[in-house]
């Protein structure tokens, strides 16, 4: 089997599913999700011209007055009345100006005597302080696309849009099954020949980042029967997620297994390093991921797989790591027949690959805030050559 391109492996995952079906949620629980329809503003805003600032409206044109002061307008009341030649009207911040008046004078720089009211200081252009109606959006533009995700300033404007409720789609249900006879769960004893299993918590903080629904179903022995088994728990899940028992050794049974349980896998084998024995198929509904066991490659392969995937059945627009470019401050050297994806970090002076990257190599990969990807039969790189980050 030839090993398949990284790109070509992300683009076949996704066509395996759709994104997940839509539900309709109060803004504040749809947090860190992925709109499924295009946000379309309900009401104008500003609703009206605002003052920006406390003091006065005037018509700029009459400065610097004096003007006579015929009332007030405060947030939360309507528009007032049009304003006459020669008035002004006391207003304070986020209130209607009234028609007629084209600035706010600020009243740092008014002199108030009794009714009657003067203008200091710097001159006054018309429309200033005064935010003008729908000048932020207006009714019926579009807020947030489809796809976009909901941060905090993406709830500020669908709220200020007129949203009390969201439409995103459901959460992914990601089972986790750590495979390896030689697996303890974490903080447990290590007699000879055992290991603590660190790739399911990893996983799940990897998907600490993006909603979804973890099913942890633990620590599964190398064995046909027991694996079979665990598949079939796990494929009431959108997404499995398995470590472990990818490559070609007498001890590696997930492919069989899967197979076993009625799983079709689609691809087997990336042309990736690390992370070459990665699997990809479906199990009725769910979506299965076989990750390497190796530590560092569970880790490489969550961020360039199963955070996609994860992303893309929850409706992101765009599901694939971001990517930067940026200066080596490091040599590297010629890649070979995978594309590398090296553990660095970022150095004031550029980036700095890691000083061990084995596939098992932890410590140095917990060193790292970003992965340099590197294409295939890449020649030797200097430092000051451009290379393309993914920041973790
Ligand atoms: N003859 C070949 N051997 C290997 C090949 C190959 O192409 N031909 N590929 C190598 C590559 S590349 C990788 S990556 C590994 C991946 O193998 P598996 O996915 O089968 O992983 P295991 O053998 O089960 O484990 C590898 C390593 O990782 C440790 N491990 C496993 N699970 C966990 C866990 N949950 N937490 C922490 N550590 C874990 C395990 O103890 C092993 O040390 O295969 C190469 N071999
Ligand atoms: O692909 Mo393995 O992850 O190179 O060690």
């Amino acid at each position: 089997m030839s090993l398949l391109p990284v790109a070509e492996a992300q683009a076949r995952l996704f066509g395996l599913a759709e994104p997940l079906p839509t539900q309709t949620l109060p803004v504040g629980e749809a947090v860190g999700r992925w709109l499924a329809e295009d946000l379309v503003a309900l009401r104008d805003q500003p609703w009206a011209d605002l003052s920006a600032m406390d003091g006065y409206a005037v018509r700029a044109g009459e400065y610097p007055g004096p003007w006579r002061v015929t009332g007030e307008s405060a947030a939360g009341a309507a528009t007032p009345s049009p304003l006459a030649a020669g008035e002004a009207l006391r207003i304070f911040t986020g209130a209607p100006v009234p028609p007629g008046a084209d600035a706010i004078l600020i009243q740092e720089n008014a002199t108030r005597d009794a009714g009657m009211l003067t203008a200091s200081a710097d001159p006054l252009p018309a429309g200033r302080h005064i935010r003008a109606r729908a000048s932020d959006f207006a009714r019926g533009a579009i807020l947030l696309e489809r796809g976009s995700r909901l941060g905090a300033a993406q709830v500020a404007l669908a709220v200020l849009g007129g949203h009390g409720r969201v439409p995103v789609r459901r959460r992914p249900r990601v089972a986790l099954l750590s495979t390896g006879n030689e697996l303890v769960p974490p903080g447990a004893d290590t007699p000879p020949g055992m290991l603590p299993s660190s790739n399911a918590p990893m996983l799940a903080a990897l998907l600490a980042d993006v909603p979804c629904e973890l099913m942890d179903l633990g620590i599964v022995a190398d064995d046909l029967d027991a694996m079979t088994a665990a598949f079939h728990r796990a494929a009431q899940a959108d997404i499995i997620v398995s470590t472990g028992g990818a490559s070609v050794g007498d001890h590696d049974l997930v492919r069989p297994a899967f197979a076993a349980a009625g799983g079709r896998l689609d691809f087997w084998k990336i042309r990736m390093r690390p992370g070459k024995p990665l699997m990809a198929g479906t199990l009725g509904q769910a979506q299965f991921l076989g990750l390497p066991g190796n530590p560092v490659s569970a880790f490489v392969t969550g961020i360039l797989f199963l955070l996609p995937l994860v992303r893309h059945l929850s409706g992101a627009a765009h599901p694939l790591p971001f990517l930067i470019d940026a200066a080596l401050a490091s040599p590297l050297p010629a890649t070979g027949d995978r594309d590398d994806y090296l553990r660095a970090w970022r150095s004031a002076e550029g980036i700095v690959s890691v000083t061990s990257q084995d596939s098992a190599a932890t410590a140095a990969m917990a060193k790292a805030d970003c992965l340099i990807a590197r294409p295939a039969h890449a020649p030797p790189a200097r430092p000051g050559d451009r290379v393309t980050i993914l920041p973790l």
